[in-house]
């Protein structure tokens, strides 16, 4: 199964609509790819908070519309990144879409762990309380999470639980904490025993330059790719098959030792 994650550049003198529109033609052009993805809130930028409430959609708004029929028109599998929701109670949500083929919107996933401790999105956005896989017929079981949700290794537990093999990342992550990001995604592939494909961006807006540096790990914890801190698209070919050899060889999942008793604080 052939992927391909585009690490677009989001910078402030481009407008959301001009950013649609190179992302609808980016995606048009990996054809030749089965899973195309996109980062985190490309269309408005993860850290330009003040524009999230203008720039706020609805999950089939203009976003999910160019990128149904990019997606249609490619034939990919789409993992579209992300878009600021705005909920019909009026909350905002970072929503990550998943698309079809045939430009149908198969799976939504609500950002779960909100960064920013008490500004920005933390306070700005309501948190997902859902856990999404997706199956790609004939490839893997996605599973979601968004940016932040990287440092949650309990989420990625519970995605592999719920039987994904590949971890797909959307995200929106600074170049001041770029180690953090290789080494987490590592850190989730290997403890998971799962592909790990973190799709970032690059370019500077509101001021916080974009680490980019996508990466894609297998379930070895080998990193298969990664991208430079500029625009690019980085493809890897993924097979569904490492996954069963690599827990059945190496079976430290099925080594976990739950419910143990927790200590007592009074000792
Ligand atoms: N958009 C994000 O979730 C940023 C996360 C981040 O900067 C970090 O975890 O570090």
């Amino acid at each position: 199964m052939r992927a391909s994650l585009i690490q677009i550049a989001v910078d402030p003198d481009e407008s959301v609509d001009s950013r649609r529109r190179r992302a609808a033609s980016l995606v048009r052009e990996q054809a030749d790819s089965e899973l195309v993805i996109l980062p985190e809130l490309w269309p408005v930028g993860a850290f330009a908070y003040q524009r999230f409430e203008q720039e706020a959609e609805s999950p089939s708004g203009p976003t999910y519309e160019a990128m149904a029929k990019a997606a249609s028109d490619a034939g990919v599998w789409l993992h579209a990144g992300s878009v600021v929701e705005k909920a019909a109670d009026g909350t905002l949500y970072n929503t990550a879409l998943v698309i079809s083929p045939t430009g149908e919107l198969a799976a939504s996933y609500r950002k779960i762990h909100r960064f920013g401790f008490d500004k920005g999105e933390a306070v700005m956005m309501g948190a997902g309380e859902e856990l999404v896989t997706v199956p790609v017929p004939g490839g893997l079981t996605l599973g979601l999470a968004t940016c932040y949700d990287l440092r949650f290794p309990e989420l990625f537990r519970g995605l592999t639980d719920a039987g994904a093999q590949a971890l797909v990342v959307p995200a929106g992550w600074p170049a001041r904490r770029r180690d953090h990001w290789t080494l987490l995604a590592r850190a989730r592939a290997v403890e998971n025993q799962a592909y790990v494909l973190a799709c970032g961006t690059a370019g500077t807006h509101a001021g916080v330059e974009q680490a980019g540096h996508s990466i894609v790990v297998d379930p070895w914890g080998e990193v298969l790719a990664e991208a430079g801190p500029d625009e690019e698209v980085l493809t890897v070919d993924l097979d569904p098959a490492k996954v069963t050899r690599t827990r059945e060889v190496f079976p430290a999942l099925k080594d976990r030792r739950l419910g143990l008793p927790t200590p007592n604080p009074l000792h």
